[in-house]
């Protein structure tokens, strides 16, 4: 997250942290808790790691650092990339992570709602521990930063060699300064209305951090809901 700020304890308790072993271990995308056993990320995130046994998902979590050894984490017992998908920036960057034992409720690790129409939503959040600029680093602490929505129509204006389609949502922060970055990615674009905390967006693409007229371009959640609901049935 670019512009951002350290979050607290609580905050985000739908954020994880998908990692993956293979010789060593390391953070690849954020993600967000929908339900008990089920994760709602990005299908870019699987790019060659498509294989659910190399995966292991971290809940309630803050600091990067509280993940050590004997660090409790979930596997995945299944990876449902949409079928549509085959780059970020085509679309349909959308994926469940099933996992392989339900998580309990807590105050550091619950569900976000769905959002369950289309909104015009004032307030909204992106979160991450991924770079603070283009050569960054991934971070210890989850950064949060509010950034505006902007309609598609003014997107696609920024982005004339894409096709910001009616799948996707933007945010951007006038000013450039605030955006998400490398290692956001897969991560919430949380709203909150009348109070209640909405998934309105999932990170997905852009031009450069936090560059003056280059918005972060989201999967747009209200758009895959029967897909979602279809694919968290069993
Ligand atoms: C120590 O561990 C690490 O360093 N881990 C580690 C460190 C970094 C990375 C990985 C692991 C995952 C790479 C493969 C999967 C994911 C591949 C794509 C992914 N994109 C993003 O996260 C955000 C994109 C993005 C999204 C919005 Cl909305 C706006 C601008 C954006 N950016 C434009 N340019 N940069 N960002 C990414 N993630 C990383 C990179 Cl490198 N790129």
């Amino acid at each position: 997250i670019v512009g951002g700020k350290p979050s607290s304890l609580k905050e985000w308790p739908w954020q994880v942290s998908l990692q993956v072993k293979l010789r060593t271990q390391s953070h690849v995308c954020g993600g967000s808790i929908i339900g008990d056993q089920w994760v709602l990320t990005a299908a870019h995130c699987f790019d060659g790691l498509s294989s659910p046994d190399i995966w292991r998902i971290y809940s309630g979590i803050l600091n990067q650092s509280e993940i050590q050894a004997d660090t409790p984490f979930s596997r995945a017992k299944e990876i449902i990339i949409h079928h549509q998908y085959e780059i970020s920036e085509i679309g349909h960057d959308i994926a469940i992570i099933k996992l392989d034992t339900p998580l309990n409720c807590t105050d550091s690790q619950s569900s976000i709602c769905l959002p369950s129409e289309e909104n015009t939503y004032q307030d909204c959040w992106v979160t991450g521990w991924g770079y603070t600029q283009e050569k960054g680093e991934i971070q210890n602490t989850l950064l949060k930063a509010n950034i505006p929505l902007i309609s598609n129509e003014e997107c696609q204006k920024k982005y004339l060699q894409y096709k910001v389609t009616d799948h996707m949502i933007c945010a951007d922060d006038k000013e450039g300064g605030k955006d998400s970055c490398k290692g956001d990615s897969g991560g919430p674009l949380s709203c909150i209305h009348n109070g209640k905390w909405k998934l309105v967006g999932i990170t997905s693409w852009g031009d450069g951090c936090g560059q003056k007229d280059h918005p972060g371009v989201y999967t747009k959640v209200t758009a895959y809901l029967d897909w979602i609901l279809e694919n968290t049935r069993n």
